[in-house]
């Protein structure tokens, strides 16, 4: 069967192929959208959301809806991302902030509370720049010692790798569930369990897992994990990162930005500053009501199709790219950079080839849209619920006649 074909068999018993009419469609030509790991497609309920959020809780409630609605919206959007991606139950979960602005409060306060006789914060240099640089400058401002661990880039941290360097001066381990450039999924649970048999606290940023990769926050027994929220849950550009703070370390955790609206009495403004209960003191200023608009349909759109449909779907679209890899790209010197076992995988692939990055930029010129990341990735991010395998089909075709006609 040839590429298209098999693709179109696919579509056709695919359980989540209505999904991607739901979402804006393009208003210029556009063959390929292989980018959903960067920026996730609106959905037409977003432009309804947002256009009766203008006209009514701000056109005509105005300063009224912070009362009626907003104050408690960054927890409301929290909790119900909470259910529905991350295994989350209610009370621990907030919008707010980009996720580089959490993840300094989450590791600030973490490093914190862990103390001086638990210095250290186990870091990989595999890692997002933003928690690399982050982790850089509490290390400065705190004298933390940052413990590096240099994993193969093919792949990403392992349980092996964190239990060979936790021990009695840990304080915070932080890691990504998925890698960013390989796409290398790490074993949360069992991470979690050894930076805990050392004493440690762990922080887990699921940039690229959430609303991807379903995540079990509470049953692996996390205790701090930011992501954001424009990848997979289609937030928009720049909308609000969430964060997660265990139940039992909110009493006890003081975060750096203290602001007006994490504290008890929000309109009390009174002298001095004296966090609130629950999730509201990791919360500083106002919540960008108008940027959790989009997340919130994603979030209702996961729900209803269940977060183990979404990760079906993804494992199925870059199983397809792997196998097209391997039976007609591999000649043209491009190999799969990511991990093949799906369980080791979260949403996205990586391939590599030496011209990665001018192959991007002829992609993008033909309408077709990957990204490429240093030094010879090209990322195939393909949004279960915006993605067929037409898409995705007419994406590897693409590549392939690039490599074809080159010199
Ligand atoms: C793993 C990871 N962390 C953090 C970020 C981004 O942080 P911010 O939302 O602050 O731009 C990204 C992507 O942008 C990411 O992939
Ligand atoms: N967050 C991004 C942005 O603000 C502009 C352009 C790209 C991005 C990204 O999402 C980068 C992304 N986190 C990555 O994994 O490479």
């Amino acid at each position: 069967m040839d590429l298209l074909a098999d693709a179109a068999e696919r579509d056709r018993t695919d359980p989540l192929a209505h999904t991607r009419d739901l979402f804006v469609p393009s208003a210029t030509p556009l063959v390929a959208y292989l980018d959903g790991n960067s920026l996730g497609r609106p959905l037409k309920a977003t432009r309804e959301r947002l256009t009766a959020l203008v006209d009514g809780a701000w056109g005509t409630r105005l300063i009224r809806s912070w009362d009626e609605q907003w104050m408690d919206l960054p927890f409301v959007v929290g909790d119900a991302l909470g259910a529905a991606c991350l295994g989350a139950a209610p009370g621990q979960t907030a919008i707010g902030d980009s996720t580089t602005v959490l993840l300094y409060k989450l590791l600030r306060s973490a490093v914190a509370h862990a103390g001086p006789s638990r210095p250290e914060i186990v870091l990989d240099s595999e890692n997002f720049p933003t928690d690399r640089y982050v982790a850089e400058g509490i290390a400065v401002e705190t004298g933390a010692k940052l413990v590096w661990l240099h994993p193969d880039p093919s792949r990403g941290v392992t349980v092996d790798d964190v239990a060979a360097v936790v021990g009695p001066h840990t304080g915070v381990v932080l890691l990504s569930h998925v890698a960013y450039k390989s796409g290398y999924l790490s074993d949360l649970p069992s991470i979690t369990r050894v930076a805990h048999n050392a004493g440690a606290l762990v922080l887990w940023d699921l940039c690229h897992s959430a609303g991807s990769v379903p995540v079990t926050l509470d049953a692996a027994g996390v205790d701090l994990a930011v992501g954001c929220s424009y990848k997979y849950l289609n937030g928009g550009p720049g909308a609000p990162a969430f964060c997660y703070v265990a139940s039992r370390l909110q009493p006890v955790l003081s975060q750096p930005i203290q602001g007006w609206m994490g504290n008890s009495d929000v309109f009390a403004m009174g002298p001095s500053y004296a966090p609130a209960a629950g999730m509201r003191r990791f919360i500083s200023g106002t919540p960008p009501v108008l940027a959790m608009t989009g997340i919130q349909d994603t979030i209702a759109l996961i729900d209803s199709v269940g977060i183990e449909a979404v990760r079906e779907k993804s494992t199925g679209l870059c199983e397809f790219v792997i196998a097209y890899v391997d039976s007609s790209l591999a000649e043209y010197g491009v190999q799969v950079a990511s991990p093949r076992d799906s369980a080791q995988r979260g949403g996205h692939v990586t391939l590599s080839h030496p011209d990665a990055r001018s192959l991007v930029a002829a992609l993008w010129e033909r309408d077709v849209i990957p990204d490429f990341r240093e030094p010879d990735g090209i990322r195939i991010g393909a949004a279960p619920l915006s993605t067929s395998y037409a898409e995705v089909a007419q994406g590897l075709l693409s590549l392939e006649s690039l490599l074809r006609s080159a010199p």
